[in-house]
């Protein structure tokens, strides 16, 4: 028996700022938000969004009231010049940062917030024009991200800092071979050379006018707004920290200032970022300690999972009908297939693992009661072996109506990240009482209370019916006594009689190979088909 029974699946929960207000220290749960290229939402992962190969698009994890409340501009912590200068200064006194380290994670979460939403296949042309002070060595750091993550990153570097901290990001960058261009190098008209122009030239630090040679390369950024429809698309400008040329406080004063189409505040954003409206602004600089959080009444979004960079601000309008992703997998063929579609399954499910796909037991189980009218949701997988596919629910929900009165239906599994899709369809039936009891105790208490308190399907006048409920049960049970399945929750398994396996391809030539059972000399066995895509 292939079982998930006693597998632990870890609930991911928040690290949040201590300065957070109570309203949202109460979230206890995460939800999964899958962000993408395609989804530049805070799926972003809160969903993401996206990930730079086409083939492994993984967002993290998100908290949905922490990503509700971060929609709201309002509610995160703009900086003046000074407060920025001042916690620099704290970082790098008393809390023991170098610049150097600063400079690199803050580098980092720059080239991470561009690989969320400019993947490196559309936009590899990089240039970065670096200004002269610590802004410009973010600037050289992401640069060498960049490169690593499989962008073509040049570099515009006119006013070189001699000291060790940049002298060494530049022999990084040489040592890759990026090359540097001086500002005669540039083309003039910087829209057919590059994808990106990331502006590193001033941050926080940045006061009067642009001078030489900055106004220029200010100039020709600004001039790419003009293109508009006309031509082919400008490169997009990612600012770092400030968009060069806005005061620190009051932003593009004139209106004339550049509008990059990304921004990534570092540490938290500068009041000038109150007047970014471009479609992507993302927060970086993931290293403030509970000192300055405090200090500076800071009010910033958790980072999800490991991210080096958060979305922040309004999500991005998209056109729905322009999302789409170009699947690129390896062929998948016939010979190499498993003759038992089981062991196919267990291989993909395995790589799903691997690949570290959230929840790849989820899958969607679609029923059809009497009426003959399709229903479908989200059941998890908790076991599988020759005799089929398990999940548990509770018996007098909608589903299992619709199974009593059809006991056939269909499971799909999906796994994003892989570029899969796996089809089951058979006949359905209960699991003895013995293995539901046995699951329904492997559940943690919680869970297993929530089953006896859900009347799933039915409707509840209000959640504080169900959480009264469950708090008089949890009481009940405060011993740690066995809480006892109730009669009305228990597994079902679905009995497979025919399979397709799904890898997607390019240009929706995607491998379809079908298993369904035949006799062969009064033997049973699988045939496989290849269907069109
Ligand atoms: N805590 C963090 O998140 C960190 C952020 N980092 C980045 O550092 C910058 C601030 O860096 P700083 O070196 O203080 O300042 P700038 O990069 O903004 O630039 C200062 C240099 O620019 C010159 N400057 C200023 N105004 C002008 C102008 N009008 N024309 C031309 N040049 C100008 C200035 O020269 P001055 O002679 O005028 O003083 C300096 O040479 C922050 O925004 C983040 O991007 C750190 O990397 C890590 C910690
Ligand atoms: C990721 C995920 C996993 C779920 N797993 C289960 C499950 O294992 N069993 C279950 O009864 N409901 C599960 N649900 C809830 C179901 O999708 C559904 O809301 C519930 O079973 C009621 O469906 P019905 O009214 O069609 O019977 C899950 C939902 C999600 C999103
Ligand atoms: C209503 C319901 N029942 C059962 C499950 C499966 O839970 P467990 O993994 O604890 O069996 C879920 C999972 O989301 C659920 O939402
Ligand atoms: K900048």
């Amino acid at each position: 028996m292939w079982s998930f029974i006693g597998r632990s699946i870890t609930m991911r929960c928040l690290t949040l700022p201590q300065s957070l207000p109570v309203s949202l220290l109460s979230i206890n749960k995460t939800h999964v938000f899958r962000s993408g290229f395609s989804y530049p939402f805070w799926r972003s992962t809160v969903g993401s969004f996206c990930s730079t190969s086409g083939v492994f698009t993984r967002m993290g994890d998100r908290g949905v009231s922490a990503l509700q409340s971060f929609h709201n501009q309002d509610s995160i912590s703009y900086l003046l010049q000074r407060e920025a200068a001042e916690i620099d200064e704290t970082l790098m006194g008393p809390l023991g940062f170098s610049v150097d380290q600063l400079m690199e994670l803050a580098g980092l979460s720059v080239a991470t917030s561009i690989a969320e939403v400019y993947r490196p296949s559309e936009y590899n042309r990089v240039l970065a024009i670096c200004g002269p002070g610590n802004n410009g060595g973010d600037g050289l750091v992401a640069a060498r991200h960049l490169h690593h993550f499989g962008y073509k990153p040049y570099i515009c570097y006119p006013k070189r800092t001699p000291k060790p901290l940049y002298t060494g990001l530049v022999t990084q960058l040489e040592s890759l071979s990026v090359p540097f261009l001086s500002v005669e190098d540039l083309p003039l008209d910087l829209s057919n050379d590059f994808d990106i122009l990331v502006d590193a030239m001033f941050g926080f630090s940045f006061h009067g006018a642009p001078r030489p040679p900055f106004d220029d390369l200010i100039r020709r950024m600004i001039c790419l707004h003009n293109y508009g429809q006309t031509r082919q698309k400008p490169p997009v400008i990612v600012s770092i920290d400030i968009p060069s040329g806005w005061h620190v406080e009051e932003g593009d004063i004139d209106g004339e200032g550049i509008k990059p189409d990304m921004l990534v505040s570092l540490t938290a954003p500068k009041l000038c970022a109150k007047k970014f409206s471009g479609p992507h602004h993302f927060l970086g600089g993931r290293f403030v300690p509970p000192f300055i959080a405090d200090k500076f009444k800071l009010h910033l979004p958790p980072y999800p999972g490991t991210a080096m960079c958060v979305r922040i601000g309004k999500p991005p309008q998209i056109d729905i009908s322009a999302l789409r992703e170009n699947y690129i997998s390896p062929e998948f063929l016939e010979e190499y297939v498993e003759a038992d579609p089981m062991d196919q399954f267990r291989k993909w499910f395995d790589d799903a693992v691997v690949a570290g796909l959230k929840e790849p037991n989820a899958m969607a189980l679609s029923t059809a009661g009497k009426d003959g009218k399709p229903s479908s949701r989200i059941v998890l997988l908790k076991g599988v072996d020759k005799d089929g596919f398990v999940w548990y629910t509770n018996y007098g929900s909608r589903k299992a109506h619709e199974i009593s009165e059809n006991p056939h239906a269909s499971l799909l599994f999906y796994w994003d990240g892989l570029n899969r899709q796996v089809r089951i369809e058979g006949p359905v039936q209960k699991v003895s009482e013995l293995e539901s009891e046995q699951y329904f105790h492997s559940r943690p208490r919680g869970s297993q209370i929530g089953a006896i308190v859900s009347k799933q399907s039915t409707i509840v006048p209000g959640r504080h019916v169900l959480h009264q409920e469950y708090k008089e049960l949890e009481n009940k049970f405060s011993d740690g006594s066995m809480i006892p399945k109730p009669k009305y929750w228990g597994g079902y398994r679905l009995k497979p009689e025919l399979f397709e396996f799904w890898q997607g391809q390019q240009s929706r030539l995607h491998d379809r190979l079908q298993y369904s059972p035949e006799e062969i000399n009064g033997k049973r066995v699988w045939r496989i088909d290849r269907l069109a895509p």
